[in-house]
């Protein structure tokens, strides 16, 4: 099915890079190996507008002529289009962007990102005492939680973090406080829980901080919780007239295609609206009321299904059970859909997806879109995996490919993942493929993958609102 097919005029062809032939090694601009896929599907020139390739990772012997060749390949290809009008979410992540944003939401932005910074490395124990102190305040808000304390903490700190990142953007925060006052309708947040919420969180951070936390702290922190508080209970009641707090979804169909990772098609009891690309919080009967965020696999369809790609992480609770013990006529909880849409009509960019693992599932969804309605734009999907076997999605993609021709599927095999000596390997190969410099860039994978690819693409010139990736940020 995958067979090596290449075209003269590629411009891994004209390099003579290495790889390519089955079991062949290819180096990547760090020099640390990186074993491309021994095969490959069939390929045809880009420009012919009848795109499945799946290619093998550029590597190091790029010259700089093939380079401002493809280049000029590229920019004849978008003339002068509209740039896209897509924000990147940075959820510290990515590096602050080097201008400094006009600051439009009013809030001292400068006393927030200060105590943030005093807290630093102990952001963990604020969590930890956060939650104390709310369960002190407020003892039914205890209930709302499941056992799996840990990674709410890491959520709400990473929202935290989020807030803090953003507090100067108001058309960043206010979509992402919007979707969290909605989203937290399904844990039963109702009004009454935002005052000991903040009320916590100022004592926290005042226990933490003791004589570093001044008046101006204090002042800036209720200054923002109540802008916090403010949206998000507006969004959550505007969002309690048209839609439930979650759905229940029955399971229909599931199917293990590896060892440790599950394909789910549930059924969801009403109409569940989203976007290809946007992400929603499952959960389980068999694990009550803890809730993890996977990104719907399909775009939205005649028949209502979802599809969701689970892998089992470590000890996760909700992932095992959704890959073990879960089976056709269980009912799931959904909330609602969050994060961006990728396959927006309104851009017109040309879109680079980088992803590893289950993080193919919202490219899947967004590239199923895009060839329903043969949207037109070029596709780029740079797809990490441990081996050949755990890059499950391949066949998926090619027979997308077969109707949307404008799509190309670079396979990165990276047995040992990014190692010590290059935590940059998917940027690399990225960086070294092409220039992205007019692209919509979308990134889903492993966290570390995210970060380092994010870098890379930045330090090519890749504008920061050009870049879009999903933090699962919730508290
Ligand atoms: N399940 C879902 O719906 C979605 C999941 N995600 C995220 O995607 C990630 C997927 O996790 P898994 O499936 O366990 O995948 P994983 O963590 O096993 O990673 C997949 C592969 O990527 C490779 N890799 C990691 N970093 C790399 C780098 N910098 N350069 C080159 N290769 C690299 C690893 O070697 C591994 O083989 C998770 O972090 C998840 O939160 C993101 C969006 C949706």
């Amino acid at each position: 099915m995958w067979t090596h097919s290449r075209s003269s005029g590629r411009r891994g062809a004209k390099s003579g890079r290495t790889g390519g032939a089955t079991g062949d090694a290819v180096i990547d601009a760090a020099g640390v190996e990186a074993r491309a896929l021994d095969e490959t599907g069939a390929y045809t020139e880009p420009d012919e507008a009848s795109l499945l390739g799946v290619d093998h990772v550029p590597v190091q012997a790029e010259t700089s002529a093939d380079s401002d060749h493809r280049m000029a390949e590229v920019h004849e290809l978008h003339g002068e289009r509209e740039r896209d009008d897509g924000h990147a979410y940075t959820n510290g992540a990515a590096p602050a962007a080097e201008a400094q944003p006009r600051n439009t939401t009013g809030l001292d932005t400068e006393a927030l990102r200060e105590t943030l910074a005093l807290v630093g490395d102990r952001i963990d124990e604020l969590g930890s005492d956060f939650y104390a102190q709310l369960f002190a305040l407020a003892p039914e808000t205890r209930e709302m939680f499941g056992a799996g304390m840990a990674v709410q903490r890491s959520r709400l700190l990473g929202a935290l973090v989020h807030i803090v990142g953003t507090a100067d953007d108001r058309d960043d925060l206010v979509p992402y406080l919007e979707g969290l006052g909605r989203d937290h309708r399904k844990f039963g947040v109702i009004d009454q829980h935002y005052a000991p919420v903040g009320s916590a969180l100022i004592l926290a951070l005042r226990n933490m901080l003791g004589i570093q936390w001044t008046p101006r702290h204090e002042q800036a922190w209720i200054q923002a919780y109540d802008w916090i508080a403010t949206t998000m209970s507006g969004a959550a009641q505007r969002d309690a007239v048209i839609a439930p707090p979650w759905w229940d979804a029955e399971v229909v169909y599931h199917r293990r295609v590896l060892d440790d990772l599950a394909v789910i098609q549930v059924r969801p009891h009403t109409d569940y609206p989203y976007r290809p690309g946007q992400y929603a919080y499952l959960t389980t009967p068999r694990r009550p009321k803890i809730w993890r965020a996977y990104s719907m696999a399909s775009a939205p369809r005649d028949d209502g299904l979802l599809e969701f790609h689970v892998r089992t992480v470590g000890a996760g609770w909700v992932s095992s059970a959704l890959v073990w013990r879960t089976e056709p006529g269980d009912v799931l909880h959904v909330g609602a859909p969050q994060g961006h849409d990728i396959a927006s009509p309104r851009s017109e960019s040309d879109l680079l997806c980088i992803t590893g693992g289950t993080g193919i599932a919202p490219i899947l969804a967004t590239l199923q879109e895009l060839e329903q309605r043969q949207d037109g734009r070029r596709v780029h999907v740079f797809y990490a995996g441990r081996d050949r076997d755990s890059l499950y999605a391949l066949p998926h993609l090619e027979s997308i490919g077969v109707r949307y021709r404008r799509l190309t599927v670079v396979p990165v095999v990276s047995p040992e993942g990014p190692t010590d000596r290059s935590p940059h390997l998917m940027g690399n190969i990225v960086s070294a493929y092409g220039d992205w410099r007019r692209h919509r860039v979308y990134v889903a994978g492993p966290s570390s993958m995210v970060s380092t690819s994010i870098e890379r693409l930045r330090e090519q010139g890749v504008a920061e609102d050009q870049i879009v990736f999903d933090d699962y940020g919730l508290w």
